[in-house]
């Protein structure tokens, strides 16, 4: 099973630039999290600061009694082999083929055999599709291919918890479909914590068991997904209705009078839909993190907002279908 993460007070800037501050979560083990939030909101830097390739001056990243920040090197670098990692670009060696690329971290931190190595590259390259691809250096496949053996690399040693940083740039919705759906079949398969940086609403809509947000330098909310997907916070209705009023703006935040114009032309926000979670493809094993969160989600559910109440218990009550919900229209005030 995946294991968890407890980020605890986390502030991280650069010389004077303040980063995020006082950044608290937990990465429950073995379910998925996405993190959502404007570009340049700091998301990349909170993964590597997970990591501890990054170090925020102040806070702790708990895993396994380890914290990633204060720690010994020699500890965090035993505890980061316990990750897998996917970076935007699949971060692949241009002159090695697929199957050498996905193959190099176990050359690199193992001494298993070149027999042993094949069968470890040639079964992820078949979980994430690309039997067949493993001879192609990285230019003559399309991107998503490249993606995908990120993946496939990110996989090969066995990680409890895997980072995702925009998984999706540069693909077509039908192939960020099918990498929702990869990355849903990959928690049924190795019940590994995810945690994934993404713009992409779909992905976001379909793919997670929590949520959260970074904006302002702070942490607007993390939790089950229901809490980010009811959210009235006007930040939280923008982004997921993809509009241009409310408090993002193109650069950088809009100040207040820009905000309070914009507050009495708005249109109302349209109504939000939850739509059900993906499960894993036909012939695969349930995500045993499914009943781990229905648990831990019912125990919290008297702290949660109204609205996400309710869409936690329709969800839990129905076995497909889609939960219609009205969003409060942003910057109303409501
Ligand atoms: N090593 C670094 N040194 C100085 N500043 C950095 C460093 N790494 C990141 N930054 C700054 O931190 C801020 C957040 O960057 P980050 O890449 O984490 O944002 P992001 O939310 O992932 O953005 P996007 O969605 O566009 O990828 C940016 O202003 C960036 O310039």
């Amino acid at each position: 099973m995946g294991i968890e993460v407890v980020v605890e007070g986390l502030t991280k800037s650069f010389g004077r630039q303040n980063i995020w501050r006082d950044v608290s979560l937990t990465l429950p083990a073995g379910e998925v999290s996405v993190m959502l939030g404007p570009s340049g909101t700091g998301k990349t830097v909170f993964l590597k600061s997970l990591i501890g390739l990054l170090k925020p001056e102040k806070g702790r990243v708990l895993i396994n009694g380890v914290d990633m920040v204060n720690s010994p090197e020699r500890d965090i670098y035993e505890t980061r082999k316990l990750f897998g990692l996917m970076f935007q670009d699949g971060a692949l060696f241009g002159s090695l083929s697929l199957f050498d690329n996905i193959a190099f971290p176990l050359r690199e931190h193992t001494r298993k055999k070149e027999s042993e190595i094949r069968r470890i590259v040639m079964e992820r390259i078949e979980v994430v599709g690309l039997l067949g691809a493993e001879g192609k250096l990285p230019g003559e496949i399309s991107g998503g291919m490249r993606k995908r053996a990120g993946l496939a690399r990110a996989l090969v040693l066995d990680p409890q918890i895997i980072l995702c940083d925009e998984p999706d740039s540069g693909l077509d919705p039908v192939r960020t479909a099918y990498l929702s759906q990869l990355l849903i079949d990959l928690n049924a398969q190795i019940d590994a914590t995810m945690l994934i940086v993404t713009h992409n609403l779909d992905i976001a809509a379909t793919v997670p068991d929590n949520m959260g947000m970074l904006f302002r330098r702070e942490l607007v909310t993390f939790g089950p997904r229901e809490v980010l997907l009811t959210s009235d916070e006007p930040v939280v209705s923008q982004f997921l209705g993809g509009r241009r009023e409310g408090p993002i703006g193109m650069s950088e935040e809009k100040d207040a009078a820009t905000l309070a114009a914009e507050a009495n032309t708005a249109t109302p926000a349209a109504a939000r839909v939850i739509v059900p979670q993906l499960e894993p493809s036909p012939g695969l094993p349930p995500r045993r993190a499914v009943a781990r969160r229905r648990e831990r989600v019912m125990s919290m559910i008297d702290t949660l907002p109204p609205a996400a109440r309710s869409a936690i218990r329709e969800t839990y009550a129905r076995d497909a279908g889609a939960v219609t919900v009205t969003a409060p229209v942003a910057g109303s005030g409501a």
